[in-house]
């Protein structure tokens, strides 16, 4: 599975971490930066994630800042694109199982390395249920065409 990454600088650590832990497991990171800690605006990579995303060139998104909001708002700004913000395991999964969301944010300055990992780990592990969620995840992509 090929995962498109992008962060700022305020996530640059977070997402190496999360980076190599996945390199480790045998997932093909696709790295749209920031790769340095000099100050930058998240839009300006999340958006290249999101669009590797949106167009199949990815299979799916991770990105951080220092809050994750900044970069999950841009990512949602992309057609196709379902970027969920999550700061604890339950929601990764239930993202993953309802919403079938293609992306995820976390934030650097929010959490820590360990639970970010099972965050991780939690939401690619976890398979989109179908059934009841279809019809509500085309009413909101519907919203996109409007
Ligand atoms: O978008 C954000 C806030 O929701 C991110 O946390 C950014 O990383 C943050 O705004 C960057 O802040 P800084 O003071 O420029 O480091």
């Amino acid at each position: 599975m090929k995962i498109a990454m992008a962060c700022d600088h305020g996530g640059l650590r977070l997402k190496n971490v999360l980076k190599d832990d996945l390199e480790k497991n045998g997932y093909e990171v696709v790295d749209f930066g920031t790769y340095t800690e000099e100050s930058c605006d998240y839009p300006d990579y999340a958006s290249k994630a999101a669009k590797a995303v949106a167009d199949g060139t990815c299979d799916k998104g991770v990105v951080v800042c220092g809050t994750g909001i900044g970069v999950s708002i841009t990512a949602n700004k992309v057609n196709g694109i379902r970027c969920s913000l999550c700061h604890d395991v339950f929601s990764a999964k239930a993202t993953r199982q309802h919403n079938d969301s293609n992306m995820l944010a976390m934030g650097q300055r929010v959490i820590g390395e360990g639970l970010a990992l099972e965050i991780l780990h939690a939401w690619l592990e976890s398979e989109y249920e179908g059934g009841r969620h279809d019809a509500r995840i085309q009413k909101m992509m519907a919203l996109e065409k409007e």
